[in-house]
């Protein structure tokens, strides 16, 4: 089965507010758009990903990401994250109504392409399942396999509030990579042990020094 997967980015000025501990106004935004390079990266290595459709009004995101070959659709909700999300799944279900179709967030900058497999694999057996955030309180991966709603509801609490609204959670060994968002210091601190793409690499060592290029197993393949 071949996913397409839909990929928020607000604006790269807004983003990423809860960082400012460990970056500053200045820095924050090219941060944030390397942690959605490097996802989009990875999701588009991943072999059960069709294609990425990210779902943004920011002009350098969406140019820089459809550089890697993702597609674009534009935020017209302009009403949040979970209206940004359906209405980008509604955008690929319009094209394509039987597609299986899941949200990634765009701040897994440690995503590995295989864990990624291993989540849509899982994902698949169901008709619409999510994945827990390695701090187990939101949401990373929602996904919905065949003609139904994404109806998406990532925030506060999604964990909570996806597994109310009916998805299945999966519970699965070592996706650590899939699970890995940052929000936080730590947040990066923790992706940054696992082994970041290239574009957080770069954009860390300007913040915090030099990174090493690959986590402990290697980042490639793995
Ligand atoms: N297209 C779109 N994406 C959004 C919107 N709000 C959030 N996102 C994206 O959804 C994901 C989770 O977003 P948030 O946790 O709300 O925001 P954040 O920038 O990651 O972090 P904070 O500013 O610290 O809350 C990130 O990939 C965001 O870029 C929105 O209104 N539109
Ligand atoms: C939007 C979510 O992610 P974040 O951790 O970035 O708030 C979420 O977990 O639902």
């Amino acid at each position: 089965m071949l996913w397409t997967l839909v990929v928020p980015v607000k604006p790269l000025a807004r983003a990423k507010s809860r960082l400012s501990d460990t970056a500053d106004e200045r820095v924050r935004p090219g941060l944030a758009l390397a942690f959605a390079q490097d996802t989009v990266a990875a999701a588009l290595a991943c072999p059960a990903v069709a294609d990425v459709a990210v779902v943004t009004d920011d002009p350098r995101a969406g140019r820089e990401l459809a550089a890697l070959g993702a597609g674009v659709v534009p935020d017209e909700p302009g009403g949040g994250l979970n209206a940004a999300l359906a209405h980008a799944a509604a955008a690929v279900r319009a094209s394509r109504p039987e597609s299986p179709v899941a949200a990634l967030n765009a701040d897994l900058p440690a995503l590995r392409p295989m864990e990624l497999t291993r989540v849509l694999k899982a994902a698949a057996q169901f008709p619409r399942a999510f994945l827990p955030d390695a701090a187990g309180i939101g949401t990373t991966l929602l996904a919905v396999a065949g003609n139904r709603e994404l109806n998406p509801a990532f925030g506060t609490d999604s964990r909570a509030r996806h597994r109310a609204s009916g998805a299945v959670e999966l519970h699965l060994d070592a996706v650590d990579s899939v699970r890995q968002d940052v929000d936080t210091g730590d947040d990066l601190r923790a992706a940054l042990a696992l082994g970041v793409g290239p574009h957080t690499a770069g954009a860390a060592a300007r913040l915090l020094g030099p990174v090493p290029p690959l986590g402990p197993a290697g980042r490639r393949g793995a």
